[in-house]
């Protein structure tokens, strides 16, 4: 086995939501106890993983969904002692701005019947083309149980599906499901409503982020009781870190003399705690923070070339929770008592003013919306503007209260899609770059993993276990 250098003596993570919180649990698997791991937050840990009050109960405002098939999400859970809860499986209807084009039956037979008979096959066809491309995604499970590691994400896609998995980057979602036959009609009334109600954006986004975001239609989603931010809280305890509260502000690298008599290759870490200013010296570091159009205000001192500067702007999206009876007339011509839907999603219309419009559960609660006897539910809308008391009456026949939260949610796809890099410097990592393919929790989890494995493998000089080719052909023969 190869030989193993004496392990760092101090690691910083910036960021405490998901990708920095699952980063410091595996560096800790793989650097061993011994290691310090600081990770900063400026604000809460779980990040976009946060909740909202409303009336007295905690309901889920940024990151609420989980796939089946999301691993690490389910690993977490599971090693941490956590519980999840099923997605409220209510029925769903889709609004252009004029009428509801279409509307789930509570009779499965009946809702087959609708989809063909509205959309021949194509709902199935949808289905087989995302299972596709969940089958190769899910390859990835594979290399990092093996402790494979990739130094940029389009190397890490490629190596679940060749070029044309990498390549879906670069081609529009339209594009892809227009090519594979697919009708104006089902790319509007079907898909557009998911890529709006998941990611506040049209079909033009990259037709990899298409295929996750379609997974969403899947069944089997799920959440984390009391919340999914904590996941974050119980990988921060686990991991044994040191969480510092303050705000990076600079990075630059330093040689400093350490005990060893050494001279060493560190980074200085300033961040801002209270009205103080600190600093702190590194031998790795994790950015587990977005770093486009100076979002997360870190500077890179002195770099020599300097770290890329990332443009790509993320979506401005509000969630708003409002509790009370809705006016199902800007809907349907049905009254309430009709209505029957708890999820209302809509076409790419610009006249619209809200992404979408669901009932939701209370984390604590057992995530089937709490039944009611007079109609008022506890609605959650997105929209890509704050509504206004107008719009909300729009909406509501009446309502008790609301609150709001607004997001810089998720980045804005336009292929081609150039990802940024992973290493941006020799010790120097970057977590967050896997949101050019899509942002998800479970795409931090993975990027997290990766970077650790990274920042393993490059410490230790272990570089066949970097971007090594042909891995699931490797891969399939061993138990
Ligand atoms: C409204 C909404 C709905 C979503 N729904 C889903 C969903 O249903 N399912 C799903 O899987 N995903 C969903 N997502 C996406 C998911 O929430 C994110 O992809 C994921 O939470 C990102 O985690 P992260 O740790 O990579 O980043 P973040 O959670 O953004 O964590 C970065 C952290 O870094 C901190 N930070 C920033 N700058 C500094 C600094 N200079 N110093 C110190 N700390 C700093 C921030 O305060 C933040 O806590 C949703 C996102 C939003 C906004
Ligand atoms: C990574 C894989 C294979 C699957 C992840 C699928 C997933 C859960 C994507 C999340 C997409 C997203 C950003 C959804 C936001 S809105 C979700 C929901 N409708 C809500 O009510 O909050």
């Amino acid at each position: 086995s190869a030989e193993r250098r004496a392990p760092p003596d101090k690691i910083a993570i910036i960021g405490a939501g998901i990708g920095g919180t699952s980063a410091a649990y595996y560096l800790r698997q793989k650097f061993g106890k011994d290691v310090k791991i600081d990770l900063f937050e400026r604000g809460e840990v779980g990040g976009r993983l946060a909740t909202m009050t409303l009336q007295g109960q905690e309901y889920e405002a940024g990151g609420s969904i989980i796939h089946p098939l999301n691993l690490h999400m389910k690993r977490f859970v599971k090693d941490l002692g956590l519980s999840a809860v099923q997605s409220s499986g209510g029925l769903m209807g889709v609004y252009n701005g004029e009428t509801l084009v279409f509307e789930e039956s509570s009779w499965y037979i009946i809702n087959i019947i609708k989809l063909i008979w509205q959309y021949g096959f194509q709902s199935l066809r949808m289905h087989m083309w995302v299972e596709d491309v969940l089958d190769k995604f899910m390859r990835i499970y594979r290399y990092q149980s093996h402790d494979y590691a990739f130094s940029s994400v389009e190397n890490l896609l490629h190596s679940l599906g060749g070029d044309d998995f990498s390549g879906m980057l670069n081609r529009t979602l339209l594009e892809t499901l227009q090519k594979a036959g697919f009708s104006e009609k089902f790319l509007d009334e079907i898909v557009a409503p998911v890529m709006r109600v998941n990611y506040g954006q049209s079909t033009d986004v990259h037709g990899f982020v298409g295929a996750v975001s379609l997974t969403c239609t899947d069944s089997g989603l799920w959440a984390v009781e009391g919340g999914n931010k904590l996941v974050c809280s119980g990988l921060l305890k686990a991991s044994k870190s040191n969480l510092i509260s303050g705000s990076v502000m600079s990075i630059e690298e330093k040689t400093r003399t350490k005990q060893t008599g050494n001279p060493t290759k560190m980074y200085e870490v300033v961040y801002q705690t209270g009205s103080e200013t600190r600093s702190d010296f590194y031998d790795i570091v994790l950015v587990a923070t977005p770093l486009n159009r100076k979002m997360s205000g870190i500077t890179f001192l002195n770099f020599d070339p300097p770290i890329e500067e990332f443009h790509q702007y993320y979506e401005h999206i509000v969630t708003t929770l409002v509790k009370g009876k809705l006016n199902s007339t800007t809907f349907s011509s049905r009254a309430l008592d009709n209505f029957g839907l708890s999820t209302v999603l809509t076409t790419d219309n610009s006249d619209l003013f809200i992404n979408s419009i669901e009932i939701v559960s209370s984390v604590r609660g057992n995530n089937h919306p709490q039944s009611s006897t007079d109609g008022t539910h506890v609605w959650k809308i997105f929209s890509q503007e704050t509504l206004t008391k107008e719009q909300i009456l729009k909406l509501f026949l009446s309502y008790d209260d609301a609150v709001k939260r607004q997001w810089l949610a998720y980045p804005h796809y336009k292929p081609p899609e150039k990802c940024p890099s992973i290493i941006l410097h020799d010790r120097l990592y970057y977590v967050s770059g896997i949101e050019c393919a899509a942002s998800a929790m479970e795409m931090s989890a993975i990027a997290a993993h990766n970077a650790a494995l990274l920042a393993y493998h490059r410490w230790n000089g272990h570089m066949h276990m970097i971007d090594q080719e042909g891995l699931y052909e490797k891969l399939k023969t061993e138990l």
